[in-house]
Protein backbone atom coordinates (compact mmCIF):
# COMPACT_ATOMS: atom_id res chain seq x y z
CA UNK A 1 0.00 0.00 0.00
CA UNK A 2 1.54 3.38 -1.04
CA UNK A 3 2.65 5.48 2.11
CA UNK A 4 1.47 9.09 3.08
CA UNK A 5 4.09 11.97 3.28
CA UNK A 6 4.09 12.14 6.68
CA UNK A 7 5.16 8.45 7.04
CA UNK A 8 7.75 9.29 4.39
CA UNK A 9 8.80 12.40 6.37
CA UNK A 10 8.83 9.82 10.00
CA UNK A 11 11.04 7.57 7.29
CA UNK A 12 13.93 10.35 6.89
CA UNK A 13 14.04 10.71 10.55
CA UNK A 14 14.98 7.76 11.52
CA UNK A 15 17.32 7.70 8.83
CA UNK A 16 19.17 10.36 8.55
CA UNK A 17 18.42 12.01 12.73
CA UNK A 18 20.10 10.69 15.83
CA UNK A 19 17.95 9.20 18.33
CA UNK A 20 17.79 11.40 21.22
CA UNK A 21 19.19 14.66 19.71
CA UNK A 22 16.07 17.03 18.72
CA UNK A 23 18.23 19.37 16.57
CA UNK A 24 18.76 16.45 13.88
CA UNK A 25 15.66 15.85 14.15
CA UNK A 26 14.93 19.29 13.22
CA UNK A 27 17.75 19.76 10.43
CA UNK A 28 16.13 15.84 9.13
CA UNK A 29 13.14 16.97 8.29
CA UNK A 30 13.97 20.57 6.70
CA UNK A 31 16.24 18.48 4.68
CA UNK A 32 13.33 16.18 3.59
CA UNK A 33 11.37 19.10 2.81
CA UNK A 34 13.67 21.42 1.24
CA UNK A 35 14.96 18.07 -0.81
CA UNK A 36 12.08 15.84 -1.68
CA UNK A 37 8.49 16.90 -0.62
CA UNK A 38 6.79 20.40 0.64
CA UNK A 39 5.10 19.43 4.14
CA UNK A 40 3.51 22.53 6.10
CA UNK A 41 5.91 22.19 9.18
CA UNK A 42 6.62 25.64 10.67
CA UNK A 43 10.31 25.68 9.19
CA UNK A 44 13.43 26.85 9.53
CA UNK A 45 13.36 30.58 9.14
CA UNK A 46 10.02 31.02 11.30
CA UNK A 47 11.07 28.39 13.34
CA UNK A 48 14.37 30.89 14.37
CA UNK A 49 11.48 33.42 15.04
CA UNK A 50 9.61 30.65 17.46
CA UNK A 51 12.72 29.75 18.95
CA UNK A 52 13.25 33.03 20.00
CA UNK A 53 9.93 33.70 21.38
CA UNK A 54 9.92 30.52 23.53
CA UNK A 55 13.74 31.13 25.25
CA UNK A 56 12.22 34.91 25.89
CA UNK A 57 9.38 33.63 27.34
CA UNK A 58 10.48 30.95 29.49
CA UNK A 59 7.00 28.95 29.53
CA UNK A 60 6.41 26.50 32.24
CA UNK A 61 3.13 25.77 30.14
CA UNK A 62 2.69 25.68 26.44
CA UNK A 63 0.08 24.89 24.20
CA UNK A 64 0.26 24.51 21.34
CA UNK A 65 -2.88 23.80 18.74
CA UNK A 66 -1.77 21.99 15.15
CA UNK A 67 0.81 19.10 15.96
CA UNK A 68 1.31 17.78 12.38
CA UNK A 69 4.01 15.40 12.26
CA UNK A 70 5.55 17.51 15.53
CA UNK A 71 8.32 19.62 14.14
CA UNK A 72 7.61 22.37 16.08
CA UNK A 73 6.35 20.51 18.89
CA UNK A 74 10.04 19.58 19.02
CA UNK A 75 11.62 22.84 18.65
CA UNK A 76 9.61 24.03 21.40
CA UNK A 77 10.32 21.05 23.98
CA UNK A 78 13.47 21.19 23.13
CA UNK A 79 14.01 24.64 24.65
CA UNK A 80 11.49 24.33 27.67
CA UNK A 81 13.30 24.66 31.19
CA UNK A 82 12.67 21.02 33.46
CA UNK A 83 9.39 19.81 34.63
CA UNK A 84 7.93 22.45 31.99
CA UNK A 85 4.83 20.45 30.19
CA UNK A 86 3.65 21.25 26.09
CA UNK A 87 0.48 20.09 24.95
CA UNK A 88 -0.22 19.90 21.23
CA UNK A 89 -3.25 18.88 20.10
CA UNK A 90 -4.08 17.12 16.56
CA UNK A 91 -6.97 16.37 14.80
CA UNK A 92 -5.80 13.71 12.80
CA UNK A 93 -4.93 10.64 14.12
CA UNK A 94 -2.85 9.44 11.75
CA UNK A 95 -0.47 12.92 11.69
CA UNK A 96 -0.92 12.09 15.14
CA UNK A 97 0.49 8.88 15.16
CA UNK A 98 3.85 9.97 13.10
CA UNK A 99 4.14 12.95 15.48
CA UNK A 100 4.39 10.38 18.58
CA UNK A 101 7.04 9.11 16.63
CA UNK A 102 9.04 11.73 16.08
CA UNK A 103 8.71 13.32 19.41
CA UNK A 104 9.54 9.90 20.71
CA UNK A 105 12.46 9.89 18.65
CA UNK A 106 13.72 13.42 19.42
CA UNK A 107 13.61 12.39 22.79
CA UNK A 108 11.04 15.09 24.42
CA UNK A 109 8.50 12.82 24.69
CA UNK A 110 8.45 13.41 28.35
CA UNK A 111 7.77 17.02 28.20
CA UNK A 112 4.92 16.60 25.58
CA UNK A 113 0.97 15.44 26.16
CA UNK A 114 -0.44 14.67 22.72
CA UNK A 115 -3.97 15.13 22.54
CA UNK A 116 -5.75 13.97 19.68
CA UNK A 117 -8.94 16.05 19.26
CA UNK A 118 -10.47 19.54 18.28
CA UNK A 119 -9.71 22.32 19.54
CA UNK A 120 -13.32 23.44 20.41
CA UNK A 121 -14.13 20.33 22.57
CA UNK A 122 -10.34 20.16 24.33
CA UNK A 123 -9.75 23.89 25.28
CA UNK A 124 -13.00 24.16 27.63
CA UNK A 125 -11.29 20.89 29.54
CA UNK A 126 -7.27 21.72 29.77
CA UNK A 127 -7.75 22.94 33.55
CA UNK A 128 -9.92 19.68 34.54
CA UNK A 129 -8.44 16.75 32.41
CA UNK A 130 -4.52 17.94 32.35
CA UNK A 131 -4.39 20.50 35.99
CA UNK A 132 -3.76 23.51 33.69
CA UNK A 133 -4.23 26.73 35.61
CA UNK A 134 -3.28 29.14 32.32
CA UNK A 135 -0.70 28.92 29.61
CA UNK A 136 2.81 30.78 29.35
CA UNK A 137 2.47 30.43 25.32
CA UNK A 138 0.43 29.48 22.90
CA UNK A 139 1.65 28.38 19.35
CA UNK A 140 -1.49 28.73 16.88
CA UNK A 141 -0.73 26.46 14.01
CA UNK A 142 -4.28 24.57 13.13
CA UNK A 143 -7.28 25.53 10.72
CA UNK A 144 -6.86 29.10 10.62
CA UNK A 145 -10.55 29.84 10.49
CA UNK A 146 -10.29 28.85 14.26
CA UNK A 147 -7.21 31.25 15.38
CA UNK A 148 -10.24 33.84 16.47
CA UNK A 149 -12.52 31.27 17.59
CA UNK A 150 -10.44 29.68 19.82
CA UNK A 151 -8.34 32.58 21.64
CA UNK A 152 -12.11 33.73 22.81
CA UNK A 153 -12.55 30.21 23.84
CA UNK A 154 -9.22 30.59 25.90
CA UNK A 155 -10.09 33.73 27.53
CA UNK A 156 -13.60 32.71 28.10
CA UNK A 157 -11.73 29.85 30.39
CA UNK A 158 -9.52 31.48 31.91
CA UNK A 159 -6.76 30.27 30.56
CA UNK A 160 -4.66 33.09 29.68
CA UNK A 161 -3.32 35.25 32.50
CA UNK A 162 -1.31 38.79 32.07
CA UNK A 163 2.01 38.14 30.04
CA UNK A 164 0.67 35.52 28.23
CA UNK A 165 2.07 34.88 24.96
CA UNK A 166 -0.11 33.99 21.48
CA UNK A 167 2.50 33.20 18.70
CA UNK A 168 0.20 32.43 15.38
CA UNK A 169 1.83 31.21 12.34
CA UNK A 170 0.33 31.87 8.99
CA UNK A 171 -1.03 35.00 9.53
CA UNK A 172 -0.22 36.25 5.90
CA UNK A 173 -0.22 32.45 4.01
CA UNK A 174 -2.87 31.12 4.27
CA UNK A 175 -3.56 33.64 6.14
CA UNK A 176 -6.00 34.51 9.05
CA UNK A 177 -7.68 38.07 8.12
CA UNK A 178 -10.21 37.65 11.36
CA UNK A 179 -7.79 36.94 13.50
CA UNK A 180 -5.24 40.00 12.58
CA UNK A 181 -8.11 41.86 13.00
CA UNK A 182 -9.51 41.48 16.24
CA UNK A 183 -5.96 40.94 17.95
CA UNK A 184 -4.40 43.84 16.46
CA UNK A 185 -7.25 46.10 17.36
CA UNK A 186 -8.10 44.54 20.86
CA UNK A 187 -7.28 46.65 24.12
CA UNK A 188 -6.14 43.24 25.50
CA UNK A 189 -3.54 42.48 23.41
CA UNK A 190 -0.16 43.75 22.04
CA UNK A 191 0.59 42.55 18.67
CA UNK A 192 3.91 42.45 16.91
CA UNK A 193 4.54 41.26 13.46
CA UNK A 194 7.24 39.08 12.44
CA UNK A 195 7.66 39.21 8.67
CA UNK A 196 8.82 35.53 6.74
CA UNK A 197 8.00 33.09 4.69
CA UNK A 198 5.94 30.11 3.82
CA UNK A 199 8.35 27.79 5.05
CA UNK A 200 10.70 26.03 2.40
CA UNK A 201 9.14 28.92 -0.32
CA UNK A 202 10.05 32.11 -1.30
CA UNK A 203 6.33 33.69 -0.86
CA UNK A 204 5.31 35.65 1.96
CA UNK A 205 4.67 34.78 5.19
CA UNK A 206 5.00 35.38 8.94
CA UNK A 207 3.80 35.07 12.41
CA UNK A 208 1.66 37.20 15.03
CA UNK A 209 3.18 37.31 18.73
CA UNK A 210 0.56 39.08 20.86
CA UNK A 211 0.94 39.38 24.74
CA UNK A 212 -2.43 39.21 26.62
CA UNK A 213 -2.81 42.10 29.06
CA UNK A 214 -5.21 41.06 31.02
O1 LIG B 1 -3.49 24.25 7.20
C1 LIG B 1 -2.45 24.41 7.81
N1 LIG B 1 -2.32 23.97 9.07
C2 LIG B 1 -3.45 23.32 9.74
C3 LIG B 1 -3.57 21.84 9.40
C4 LIG B 1 -4.86 21.25 9.91
O2 LIG B 1 -5.00 21.46 11.32
C5 LIG B 1 -6.15 20.81 11.86
N2 LIG B 1 -5.99 20.78 13.30
C6 LIG B 1 -4.86 20.45 13.96
C7 LIG B 1 -5.12 20.51 15.31
C8 LIG B 1 -6.46 20.89 15.47
C9 LIG B 1 -7.28 21.08 16.59
N3 LIG B 1 -8.57 21.43 16.42
C10 LIG B 1 -9.07 21.59 15.18
C11 LIG B 1 -8.31 21.42 14.03
C12 LIG B 1 -6.99 21.06 14.20
C13 LIG B 1 -1.27 25.02 7.13
C14 LIG B 1 -1.32 25.18 5.74
C15 LIG B 1 -0.23 25.73 5.05
C16 LIG B 1 -0.29 25.90 3.58
C17 LIG B 1 0.25 27.04 2.99
C18 LIG B 1 0.21 27.21 1.60
C19 LIG B 1 -0.38 26.24 0.82
F1 LIG B 1 -0.42 26.39 -0.53
C20 LIG B 1 -0.94 25.09 1.40
C21 LIG B 1 -0.90 24.92 2.78
C22 LIG B 1 0.94 26.12 5.74
C23 LIG B 1 0.97 25.97 7.13
O3 LIG B 1 2.07 26.35 7.84
C24 LIG B 1 -0.12 25.44 7.83
O4 LIG B 1 -0.03 25.35 9.21
MG1 LIG C 1 1.63 26.50 9.91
Amino acid sequence: TQSTRPQRLLAAVHKKATRGNPRSVVKAIDEFCNQNEWAMNVGNEKGEILDSVVSETNPGCVLELGTYCGYSTVRIASLLPPHAQLITLEFNPDNAAVARQVIAWAGVAEKVRLVEGESGEWIPKMKEQFGVKTFDLVFLDHWKNRYLLDTKLMEECGLLKKGSVLLADNVVCPGAPDYLEYIRNSPQYKSQFFKSHLEYTKAEDGLEKSVFLG
